[in-house]
């Protein structure tokens, strides 16, 4: 086998063509690792945007700003976006929030990758068409899971520092302020407990006027949260203009055509199929001897796990746990998170990590969308992410590569244009062939790693993240 110009070896199947000659997105300026760089709006990833109204000219600058100023946002709300650091508008930023913001509210569909500020678009509309002097619910927005839902949470609350924006959560064990009714302009939650809150008449929807999903394929899925977040939209007032707004960095082809039914007449953003990851990820993979061996290789690793932060993804709960524990006894410092634990837990953990006092986070797919952690330079998929197969009769039959989830594990490194690592362990023949299928299906080569070559990976590692 070759090694390749870093000194890495060739994996044995070649990637489409041109796949990886793309240009990479330029790294921010706050906060991040190398200040002298700019930000993303030197990012050259192409989007496509088509409007509800087709006579309009998606290209006119109408539809495109180069500064928070051009929006025509409250002094009060640019305030809170310069308190943050934001400079300029991402790529995203500068698609999306001309339509968002204009009057009449129209819905969207937007798409971009992972990291690239998608949450300040959706978080910056919400705000905008509140009513502060009326003091009830506005703006619901749902995400997959609670640590995301209070992520967002601390969004709305940065940016609308400067206004009297009141905010309530929908995520199990957090009981409302007042538990018997939700005044809060915007209120963030989990599907279920969202529409539990509204079933019991605990939140009032009569002036609900703009409805965001965050990762929206996965808050549609028919299999998952689809069934929880239809009852939520039926539960809105059909008498008044509402606002959909659906946000996600996959749209697989089976809940595009179900998100537009969802948000008509939508106003849309969408990415390329090779452009669905971002470009300062690079990917590898290791091939482990067994099941057993992943376990000894993840330890070998550990050294380079904690040079920034790292997230370790299993399939099962069992598995972090296990590992964990393994990991722990063996005296190595880790964390792990999942589903099963409950929810004051789990903040304590997500938060722990967020402040840099633990350095290793595993988990399952619980995290794999939508955290933004910007120190986390490393992802590894201990077990690939999978997903049963439907067959004509809607068994589940075999399992085949989760290629949305793949992204969004990966997508927690790499933010907002800074670099990150992910490893792919593989250990038999069918894993192989599930990693393959991903390579093939993102267009870009995942690179093999000699198991016992670590000073190689360590310097390569050292190399990329410079
Ligand atoms: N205009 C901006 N200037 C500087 N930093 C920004 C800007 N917009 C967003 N960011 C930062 O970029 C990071 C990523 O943003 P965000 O979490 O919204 O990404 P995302 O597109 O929602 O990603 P994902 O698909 O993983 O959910 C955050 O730390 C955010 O603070």
């Amino acid at each position: 086998m070759e090694k390749d110009a870093d000194g890495f070896y060739s994996p044995a199947p070649a990637v489409a063509a041109g796949a990886s000659s793309a240009p990479e997105a330029a790294p921010e300026a706050s906060g991040s690792a190398n200040p002298d760089n700019t930000d993303l709006i030197k990012s050259t990833f192409d989007v496509a945007v088509t409007l509800a109204d087709q006579q309009a000219d998606p290209n006119s600058p109408l539809f495109s700003v180069q500064t928070f100023e051009e929006l025509g946002l409250h002094k009060d709300l640019l305030k809170g976006v310069y308190e943050m650091g934001f400079s300029k508008p991402s790529k995203i930023q500068e698609r999306a929030l001309p339509l968002l913001l204009r009057d009449p509210p129209q819905n969207m569909i937007g798409q971009s990758q992972s990291g690239t500020g998608k949450t300040a678009a959706f978080v910056l509309t919400m705000l905008s068409r509140v009513d502060f002097s009326l003091n009830k619910t506005q703006a619901l927005c749902l995400a997959p899971s609670r640590e995301l839902a209070r992520q967002i949470m601390s969004v709305v609350v940065s940016m609308g520092k400067f206004t009297p924006i009141q905010t309530e959560y929908a995520i199990k064990d957090h009981l409302p302020r007042d538990a018997t009714k939700v005044t809060a302009h915007i209120v963030v939650g989990t599907p279920g407990t969202m529409f539990n809150l509204i079933r019991s008449r605990t939140l009032d929807t009569s002036e609900v006027k703009v409805f965001v999903l965050d990762e929206a394929d996965n808050m549609l899925d028919q299999d998952g949260l689809g069934e929880q977040t239809l009852k939520v939209k039926n539960a809105l007032p059909k008498s008044r203009p509402l606002q959909i707004v659906l946000f996600s960095a996959t749209f697989p082809d089976h809940v595009r055509a179900f998100a537009s039914k969802f948000a008509p007449n939508a106003n849309k953003i969408e990415l390329k199929k090779n452009e669905l990851s971002v470009e300062g990820i690079r990917q590898f993979y290791m091939d482990c001897k067994s099941a057993e061996h992943k376990y000894e290789i993840l330890v070998s690793l550990y050294k380079l796990l904690t040079i920034g932060q790292s997230i370790i993804f299993c399939q099962h709960r069992s598995t972090a746990d296990r590992i964990s524990q393994r990991m722990v006894a063996e005296g190595h410092k880790v964390a792990s998170l999942h589903g099963a634990k409950d929810g004051s837990e789990r903040d304590a953990i997500i938060d722990n990590f967020r402040e840099g006092r633990e350095k290793v986070l595993i988990t399952t797919n619980v995290v794999a969308r939508g955290i933004d952690i910007l120190q986390v330079n490393m992802v590894v998929n201990y077990d690939l992410p999978l997903m049963g197969e439907r067959d004509n009769y809607g068994n589940k039959s075999d399992m085949r590569p989760d290629i949305e989830t793949y992204i969004h594990r990966i997508g927690r490194t790499g933010r907002f244009g800074r670099k990150g690592i992910s490893i792919n362990f593989v250990h038999d023949k069918k894993t192989w062939e599930q990693m393959h299928e991903i390579e093939e299906a993102l267009g870009k080569s995942i690179t093999r790693i000699e198991t016992d070559d670590l000073d190689t990976m360590e310097e390569q590692m050292k190399k990329h993240l410079k």
